[in-house]
């Protein structure tokens, strides 16, 4: 159905200049989008939030994401990024069409793919020239196929295109740098040169570029997920097991690390991943797999060890001190990891609520997403104004994201100014070292407490518990 496609009109235009609508500005379809025009092609953004497309067209980021507001500035100037509501003003003379619209969870775990289908009827009624339309969203095998049939059926106008699975590796909080230093491009097509003219589109990143067949290309996101989330709970079983015997995960790590074969990344145990992807597209694998008979063990357990070790500091601090009741607890850090605003699937979010349910006194404090978190956190909670005042007359205080304000700490400001300098520390933000010289009780994930200035003998005791 698509051998009249014209390509070469396409591919003619060589590596820059390609006219590119993207739908949807989350962060792969904004960041997606800025590069696209800073490499060259004239860009159009199109989103349905009135707010974020007026924000964005005055060249401000509707998400905190280190360096993308100078880019977006940079490129709306050179006149190559343009940013509206209305889809069909928005597709017009699109060469290539990038969907990178929303696939949350469902309840039952699955992919929400209805943004797609929605989005998929709107291209299909408005593309009046044969246009390459990529899925860049994160979609379950089958998905691209599903998309061509919904176009096909409901093309308005007499056009050829072709779906290619594009799907994005970019992380938050280095969007930008993924975008120019990423380790490959995945580009999942039938045809081949379609798949070539994709790569001429993204020719000036200098990236190594995939072509795959197209369900192997989204078979290779989910796996590539999926795999990064099973390392990070095997870590963070690693670490359960060094409180147990008296190791230390942090040089654990580090000796397993070294080993090429295992690589230092993703190595860092903690209170588990968060975020709008690994729960998200875990939980999605599992559910394909169930649908298609097949039982992945190893993926459900990730799964559950990750929810076990979002509630870890629970553990301890019941551990530790029993009732919370009347505490007054400092949570330093909100967003699922640094550098991002982000809050989806924080473990803030559960903990911060156990703690009020508990009847602590909780003030929270984040750089950078106080303002997300009214949203998401139990209307309890106080919000502090800054570290030292979200500490002052504290009991305990929780380090839930390892920002760079929080590890450059002086830690003796939590011996002049919590009642009591008791600190769990969910990303192991200090060594030992620091915490043994600056004289607080200092709990961290998979190493020994420290208290009172000794490693107690009773660390495997304690550990018995927690889980
Ligand atoms: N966030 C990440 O770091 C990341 C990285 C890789 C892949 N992904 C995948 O990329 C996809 C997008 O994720 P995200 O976090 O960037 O998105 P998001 O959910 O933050 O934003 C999606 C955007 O799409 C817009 N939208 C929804 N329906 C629309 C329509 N009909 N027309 C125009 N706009 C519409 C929404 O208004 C919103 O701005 C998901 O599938 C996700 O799994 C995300
Ligand atoms: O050693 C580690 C590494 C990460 N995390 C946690 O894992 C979560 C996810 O971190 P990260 O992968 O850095 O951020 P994301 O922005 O969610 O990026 C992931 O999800 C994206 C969406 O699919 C993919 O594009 C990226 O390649 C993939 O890394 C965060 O809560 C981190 O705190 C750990 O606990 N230990």
């Amino acid at each position: 159905m698509f051998n009249n496609l014209n390509i070469e009109k396409i591919a003619g235009i060589g590596v820059a200049n390609m006219k590119v609508s993207v739908i949807g500005t989350g962060y792969v379809g904004l960041v997606s989008g800025v590069s696209l025009a800073d490499i060259g092609h004239d860009v159009t953004c199109i989103d349905i939030n009135e707010r974020k497309v007026s924000l964005m067209s005055k060249g401000k980021s509707p998400f905190y994401e280190p360096g993308l507001e100078p880019l977006m500035k940079k490129n709306i100037v050179s006149g190559r990024l343009h940013f509206t509501t209305e889809i069909q003003k928005g597709l017009l003379n699109a060469d290539i069409v990038i969907i990178a619209v929303g696939t949350p969870m469902k309840d039952d775990g699955s992919a929400d793919i209805s943004q797609i289908k929605q989005v998929s009827l709107q291209i299909a009624e408005s593309i009046v020239k044969d246009t390459i339309i990529i899925i860049k969203s994160t979609v379950p095998v089958g998905t691209n196929e599903l998309i061509r049939d919904i176009i096909f059926s409901n093309l308005s106008h007499n056009v050829e295109f072709s779906v290619v699975s594009n799907p994005e590796f970019l992380r938050e909080g280095s969007a930008v740098y993924d975008t120019y230093h990423g380790d490959r491009i995945i580009i999942g097509s039938d045809n081949y040169r379609v798949a070539e003219c994709v790569a001429t589109m993204y020719k000036p990143l200098g990236m190594n570029i995939l072509i795959t067949d197209i369900r192997s290309a989204e078979m290779i996101k989910y796996a590539s997920n999926a795999f990064l989330a099973t390392k990070i709970s095997f870590i963070n079983e690693i670490s359960n097991l060094c409180e147990r015997l008296g190791a230390n995960i942090e040089e654990v790590a580090l000796g397993m690390g070294t080993d090429k074969r295992i690589g230092h990344e993703f190595l860092n145990a903690g209170i588990g991943y968060g975020g709008s992807c690994f729960p998200k597209d875990t939980n999605a694998l599992v559910q394909v797999s169930d649908q298609v008979g097949y039982n992945f063990e190893l993926l459900k357990g990730v799964i559950r060890v990750n929810q076990r070790q979002q509630k870890l500091l629970l553990h301890k601090l019941k551990h530790r001190f029993g009732s919370l009741k009347g505490k007054r607890i400092a949570v330093l850090g909100l967003s699922f990891k640094p550098n991002t605003d982000d809050m989806r699937e924080a473990a803030s979010i559960i903990i911060t609520d156990k703690l009020i349910e508990q009847g602590a006194e909780v003030v929270v404090y984040d750089p950078k997403a106080m303002k997300n978190a009214v949203q998401w956190l139990n209307p309890k909670v106080n919000y502090g104004i800054s570290i030292k005042e979200t500490i002052r007359e504290t009991d305990i205080a929780l380090i839930l994201t390892e920002w760079d304000v929080f590890k450059e700490l002086d830690l003796s400001i939590f011996v002049e100014l919590m009642n009591s300098p008791i600190v769990f520390d969910g990303r192991n933000c200090f060594t030992l070292d620091e915490a043994m010289e600056a004289g607080i009780e200092y709990h961290s994930v998979g190493r020994p407490v420290i208290n009172n200035n000794i490693i107690p003998d009773r660390l495997v005791k304690l550990a018995e518990s927690y889980v």
